[in-house]
């Protein structure tokens, strides 16, 4: 690949945001045989390399390694040590590469894609200005990920929180924690702070991961229950204070007054859009929600939005398979053709609508794809819905004793194909991409018959799944 050319102000695409998304959209655009800039503020790989994937997997891992090894007699009497805190703070910073990007500025060269250092915002139609400076562009991509946002609590502001940055980012675990929001982010922090050791609160609004199926809460609520974490459901605090000690004071509404040295919030993003210029060119920020399925902007043929700043799914893996969508439709137009729309072409994010997998890295693990059993029935389809102890297949028993873990799967019966699958359970991640194979591919159940799976895996629970849809146990 040739080096790029740092002179030029000209090129065939340019992407505001080198996030996991901007990247891939500018790699893609340049394997096409388009030329592409790529604009960043901050750090080139993003929130996901630095602030949110590879640190909090990393936070996470050594407590989960030290626990899989306690469930297995035998490793159970080597794992008699306690966690070494500032090594796995070490070893986050391996992953985050010390918070710098030459790794992945160097990638950037290699792949021919020019790096614009600054702020970017649009100028016009084609048009980027980086302070003052104006670059053309036939398109222009949008990837500039999203931001936390802060509950209009009293008082919390002013007690400066942590937000995701300063948990994934910090130094030292402070003894006491409250987090606020029990979401992904929420359950993943508690679960990875628990294990350094801190003494962990979260206050959960509803239930713990509410947008999955209500057995993924349950079990992930027990576990970290069973860490010490104490786990406060259908509340939020009605103010926050921290004294000149600083010390956090978070009041709930029931009187209950908690203390700690750290409070963090974890309660949604939302899309970097509200600086980039949109309004000075009579758009909405709001229009980046309504990309089609290319990932074009409606009443434009230039401007495109792709991974967290279109707000479709706020995963680092969809944000990816957007950008090669994008790509592929960029490429088709600007080499004077068509994009082919049609479901399912490379051009197309269809799977956004059908098949979106996620893992909560907790322990258990979630991880989920496609519709739950509430969405799918919201949805109107007619569907069966088939649950079983993970736990109780032979792969899962040997794997740890006493395995906790519960699957499902949403079965639409009018086609017999699934519409989504869940599994809860230590390692239960690696379940997953079969699901999204089925549910993408729209393999009947009756063919799925035939993937038999190995013995003794935990891959065991799709036959046990099956047996129920197939012959469903007598009550
Ligand atoms: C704590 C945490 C853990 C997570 N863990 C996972 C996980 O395990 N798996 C997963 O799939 N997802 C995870 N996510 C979500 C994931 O981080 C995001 O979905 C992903 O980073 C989105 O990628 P992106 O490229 O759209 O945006 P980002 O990664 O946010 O990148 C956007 C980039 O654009 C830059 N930028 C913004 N505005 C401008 C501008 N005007 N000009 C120039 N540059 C600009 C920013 O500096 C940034 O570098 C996690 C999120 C959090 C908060
Ligand atoms: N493993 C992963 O893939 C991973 C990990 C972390 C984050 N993420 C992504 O990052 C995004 C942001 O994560 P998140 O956990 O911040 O968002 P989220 O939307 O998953 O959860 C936010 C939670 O905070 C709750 N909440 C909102 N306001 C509240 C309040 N005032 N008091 C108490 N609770 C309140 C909401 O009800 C919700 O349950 C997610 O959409 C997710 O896709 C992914």
């Amino acid at each position: 690949m040739p080096n790029p050319d740092p002179e030029n102000t000209d090129f065939d695409v340019i992407v505001l945001g080198a996030g996991p998304a901007g990247e891939n959209v500018a790699d893609y655009c340049v394997r096409a045989g388009l030329s592409a800039a790529i604009v960043e503020s901050e750090l080139v790989g993003g929130e996901c390399s630095y602030w949110a994937c590879m640190p909090s997997k990393a936070l996470l891992r050594s407590g989960q390694v030290l626990d899989a090894a306690r469930r297995v007699p035998g490793a159970q009497q080597a794992a008699t040590g306690a966690i070494d805190a500032a090594a796995v703070f070490t070893r986050r910073d391996y992953f985050t590469s010390g918070w710098k990007d030459a790794g992945q500025v160097e990638w950037l060269r290699s792949a021919g894609i020019t790096l614009l250092r600054g702020y970017g915002r649009l100028a016009g139609p084609g048009k980027v200005s980086i302070a003052g400076a104006v670059h053309t562009a036939r398109a222009i991509v949008v990837a500039t990920g999203s931001r936390p946002v802060l509950p209009p609590i009293p008082g919390l502001a002013e007690a400066q929180p942590w937000d995701t940055r300063d948990a994934t980012s910090a130094q030292q675990a402070p003894p006491r924690l409250i987090i606020i929001g029990g979401g992904v982010a929420g359950v993943e922090m508690a679960a990875a702070y628990a294990s350094l050791p801190s003494t962990v609160t979260i206050l959960a609004r509803g239930k713990l991961l509410s947008a999955e199926e209500p057995f993924a809460g349950q079990l992930v609520a027990e576990s970290l229950r069973s860490h010490g974490v104490q786990v406060h459901l259908d509340t939020t605090p009605v103010r926050v204070d921290r004294d000149k000690q600083g010390i956090v004071q978070a009041a709930l509404a029931d009187g209950q007054v908690l203390h700690a040295e750290q409070i963090l919030v974890a309660t949604g993003r939302r899309a970097n859009t509200a600086d980039l210029g949109l309004e000075a060119l009579g758009m909405d920020p709001e229009l980046l929600r309504q990309v089609d399925d290319t990932l074009l902007v409606p009443g434009t043929d230039w401007l495109y939005a792709v991974g967290d700043a279109n707000s479709r799914s706020l995963l680092t893996h969809q944000g990816k398979y957007q950008a090669r969508a994008a790509a592929a439709a960029i490429a088709a137009r600007l080499n004077g053709g068509a994009a082919d729309t049609a479901s399912w072409s490379a051009a197309v994010a269809s799977a956004d609508h059908v098949a979106v997998p996620r893992v909560v890295f907790s322990d258990p693990q979630v991880a989920a794809v496609g519709l739950t059993s509430t969405q799918a029935k919201d949805h109107g389809f007619d569907v069966v819905v088939v649950e079983h102890d993970l736990g109780a297949v032979a792969g899962a028993s040997l794997h740890a004793d006493c395995y906790a873990g519960r699957a499902c799967l949403v079965v639409d019966t009018s086609r017999s194909v699934l519409l989504g699958a869940t599994f809860v359970g230590q390692d239960a991640a690696e379940l997953l991409h079969a699901a999204t194979i089925a549910i993408v591919g729209q393999v009947p159940l009756q063919r799925l018959w035939h993937a038999v799976p190995a013995y003794p895996t935990i891959s065991e629970i799709w036959l046990r799944l099956l047996e129920d849809y197939f012959y469903p146990p007598k009550m």
